[in-house]
């Protein structure tokens, strides 16, 4: 396996609602974890929301420990961020006084590799990401879904094993997501590399994914992994409409619905907890 989660957990120190001194409890944000993703393995993980699942990809890029249990990458404990993972967030969190090319130069100067591959390199991905000839835009000049490529242009520049990916899509609108899925897994079938991907999306999860981790509400755990066979997942125009393709999203919705539902009440319970203690303060 490229990635082992094993029997991961992770806590948080949060405030009591009703406050004062020494008020703080243990908050599980994901347990028992367990789940392997292969080498060049397309990993789509699935959620309702405040299950973990960035979390989870916090973890797995070395921003934040597992308060029990491992992740292995490659074998080995993973302790802290590296080279070898690039994470694409939804937010492009690129510099706005650099031009697109300069934000992937940028990167591979502090890697220290030199001017002139900086700059082939920073083309070749443009161009891979559809933007060739926006080198020089800034980031203002361009829209949302190209500032985005921009961002994923900049992850595989540094050539990780590995891409995480927390939600990249989530904030454009549907044609320009729906394109960007395509290309991704274009790209993915050009580069080889392991992809793990979170997000809302049951569509996006089943165009991509070539399995889908379907976890829990609270705490957040795998429910059930679900295999997307390949014609399933394609960049094809029209896998959308394949009668597999919506029983599969109807499979992964069921699952979902019960876990969405339970978040709900568990909302409803809190905040009917958090009105009776003002209430009583
Ligand atoms: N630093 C923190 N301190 C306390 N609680 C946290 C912290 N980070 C996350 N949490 C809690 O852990 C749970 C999981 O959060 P996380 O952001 O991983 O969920 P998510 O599935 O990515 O949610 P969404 O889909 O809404 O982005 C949430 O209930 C959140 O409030």
């Amino acid at each position: 396996m490229k990635i082992q989660f094993d029997n991961v957990q992770k806590t948080f120190k949060v405030r009591n609602p009703a406050g004062g001194r020494g008020a703080f409890s243990t908050f599980t944000a994901v347990k028992d974890v367990q789940l392997g993703v292969k080498d060049g393995e397309f990993m789509v993980i699935v959620g309702p929301s405040g299950c973990g699942k960035s979390t989870l990809l916090d973890m797995l890029g070395g921003l934040t420990k597992p308060s029990a249990g491992q992740i292995l990458l490659d074998g080995k404990p993973i302790d802290g961020p590296g080279l070898d993972r690039g994470i694409v967030f939804q937010q492009y969190a690129l510099f706005p006084w650099k031009t697109a090319k300069q934000n992937i130069e940028f990167g591979l100067e502090a890697k220290g590799i030199p001017r002139k591959e900086r700059s082939e390199r920073a083309s070749h991905f443009l161009a891979l990401v559809g933007l060739a000839g926006f080198e020089q835009r800034y980031p203002h000049e361009l829209s949302g879904g190209m500032k985005q490529r921009v961002a994923i242009a900049r992850s595989l520049a540094f050539d990780p094993d590995v891409l995480l990916m927390d939600e990249p899509f989530a904030a454009l609108d549907a044609q320009t997501r729906e394109t960007l899925q395509s290309e991704l897994l274009r790209i993915w079938e050009q580069t080889k590399k392991t992809i793990v991907f979170i997000t809302h999306g049951i569509d996006e999860a089943v165009y991509l994914g070539q399995r889908v981790a379907v976890m829990t509400s609270r705490p957040g755990t795998i429910k059930q992994v679900i295999d997307i066979p390949v014609h399933v997942n394609g960049a094809e125009e029209d896998i959308r409409s394949l009668p597999e393709f919506g029983e599969l999203r109807h499979e992964i919705w069921e699952l979902l619905r019960d876990e969405v539902s339970r978040a709900q009440q568990q909302e409803h319970t809190k905040a009917q907890a958090g009105a009776a203690v003002g209430a009583r303060g």
